[in-house]
């Protein structure tokens, strides 16, 4: 795939892509990742760690979760802010937490304002997308809720740093970016962990 392909026509090759991965691919590749993201010293020195979980063929972050759970890391799942429209809340996630489907489907924490978590207060963000390119740069599902929450980070590196999670058919030569789209620093596949230099 190259650039002479638009944003929404990237959108929907990947997400077909990743959608026809099978269960047992999909089980494999969970497992990779999950080797690879214990591994990270990030991660083992994290306390609060937020994660989404997969839907639409995303890489599934169940195994990790649960080897935060065993090892003591606080999960935050992603909220879709009903009073602020294009924005995130992150939620404590623990085997006890009531769940409700959100406007797209997707599973989330049911909103009570005291598991909230500041995102300052947040070490890691484990940040879904649908593609990413070999400089770093990453598209979403089209919301620009992962864009809007880490602009202070991209503006001055303060607050949680980002990493990206995909299988490794979402990864493309190079995306059409946009003014206000924040490349990740780092990026994990079941096969790869891909670095970049960040630069702004
Ligand atoms: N697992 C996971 N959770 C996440 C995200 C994500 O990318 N992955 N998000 C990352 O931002 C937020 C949700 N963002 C989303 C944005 C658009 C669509 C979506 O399905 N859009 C439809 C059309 C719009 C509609 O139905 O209103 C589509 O593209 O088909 C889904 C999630 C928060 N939670
Ligand atoms: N920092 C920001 N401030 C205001 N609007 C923003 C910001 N970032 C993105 N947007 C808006 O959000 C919309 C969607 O952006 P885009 O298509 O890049 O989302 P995405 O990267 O696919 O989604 P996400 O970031 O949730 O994964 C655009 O109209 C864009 O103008």
């Amino acid at each position: 795939m190259n650039n002479t392909f638009n944003r929404d026509q990237i959108r929907q090759q990947v997400r077909a892509a990743r959608r026809a991965l099978s269960v047992q691919q999909q089980m494999m590749e969970a497992e990779k990742l999950l080797v690879r993201l214990i591994k990270l010293e990030k991660v083992q020195r994290a306390s609060s760690i937020a994660i989404s979980l997969a839907f639409d063929g995303e890489i599934d972050t169940r195994p990790f979760i649960n080897w935060c759970w065993e090892n003591n890391k606080q999960v935050y799942l992603p909220v879709v802010d009903p009073f602020n429209k294009g924005h995130l809340l992150f939620l404590h996630y623990t085997v006890n937490t009531e769940m409700v489907s959100n406007k797209y489907g997707i599973s989330e924490p049911k909103l009570n304002q005291l598991q909230i978590c500041p995102i300052s207060q947040l070490d890691i963000i484990f940040t879904p997308l649908v593609a990413f390119d070999k400089q770093g740069n990453r598209i979403g599902m089209g919301g620009g809720y992962y864009d809007r929450m880490l602009a202070p980070w991209f503006d001055n590196k303060t607050g949680p740093y980002p990493i990206g999670l995909a299988h490794d058919c979402q990864l493309i030569d190079a995306l059409p970016i946009e003014p206000w789209d924040v490349p990740l620093p780092e990026i994990i596949t079941p096969s790869n962990k891909h670095l970049f230099i960040t630069k702004n």
